[in-house]
């Protein structure tokens, strides 16, 4: 797609949020986006994920995008909330089709030789590996990259500050997704966000060797 490369080589790390209080969601972008994670994936796993993205999108520097994006109907909702890029947990043709055709950077996550198969017959390059860890992490991804030479991939599910260097190593990994930059301690619930964790977390992310 487009733009997507551009997003995944923003950072080495996309935070992938779940926004609980529509208050958090500014200064939280905030913190990621001073500790140097400009792209923001907010999942939509919570009733406020349209407004956070609205909110979020107002922070100078921010490119936000949406997750768990599951079919057409939710990313016209995402892109009607100003969503620069989507990511789904799989790849359905209808949503990718859909993705294509609304010309938005699209990251399907794929876990098999024919989910990638499948994203490339629809001129697809891009992709989330995803449960990265219990799919068999660096290793797996190893041998699932290996036949694709063009594909590239965005590791999301179980890593962490211990592993992602390894992921960043491999020359089809362009970035890693992942939560622990927004952990929930640093988030309460009705509390304000402790801004300086997020951000000392982000620069340590942002500053991960790729
Ligand atoms: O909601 C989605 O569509 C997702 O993409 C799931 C997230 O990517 C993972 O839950 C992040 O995994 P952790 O970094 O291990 O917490």
């Amino acid at each position: 797609m487009a733009n997507i490369r551009e997003f995944m080589e923003a950072a080495p790390v996309i935070p992938v949020l779940v926004v609980n209080d529509i208050d958090q969601a500014l200064p939280l972008a905030e913190a990621l986006v001073a500790g140097g994670l400009p792209c923001l994936e907010v999942t939509l796993r919570t009733p406020c994920a349209l407004d956070a993205i609205r909110e979020m999108a107002k922070v100078p520097g921010a490119i936000v995008g949406a997750g768990t994006v599951l079919n057409p109907e939710q990313l016209d909702s995402v892109i009607e909330a100003g969503a620069k890029f989507v990511v789904s947990p799989g790849l359905t043709e209808n949503l990718g089709k859909a993705a294509i055709a609304n010309d938005i950077g699209f990251l399907p996550g794929i876990a098999t030789a024919a989910d990638i198969m499948r994203g490339m017959d629809l001129g697809l390059s891009h992709f989330k590996f995803f449960p990265a860890e219990a799919n068999g992490g660096l290793p797996a991804l190893k041998a699932l990259a290996a036949p694709f030479h063009e594909a590239r991939f965005c590791p999301t599910g179980g890593v962490s500050p211990q592993n992602a260097p390894d992921y960043l190593a491999h020359p089809s990994i362009l970035c890693v997704g992942g939560s622990w930059v927004a952990p929930g301690d640093a988030m309460p619930a009705g509390g304000p966000v402790d801004k300086a964790k997020i951000e000392a977390l982000a620069r340590e992310a942002a500053a991960l060797p790729r």
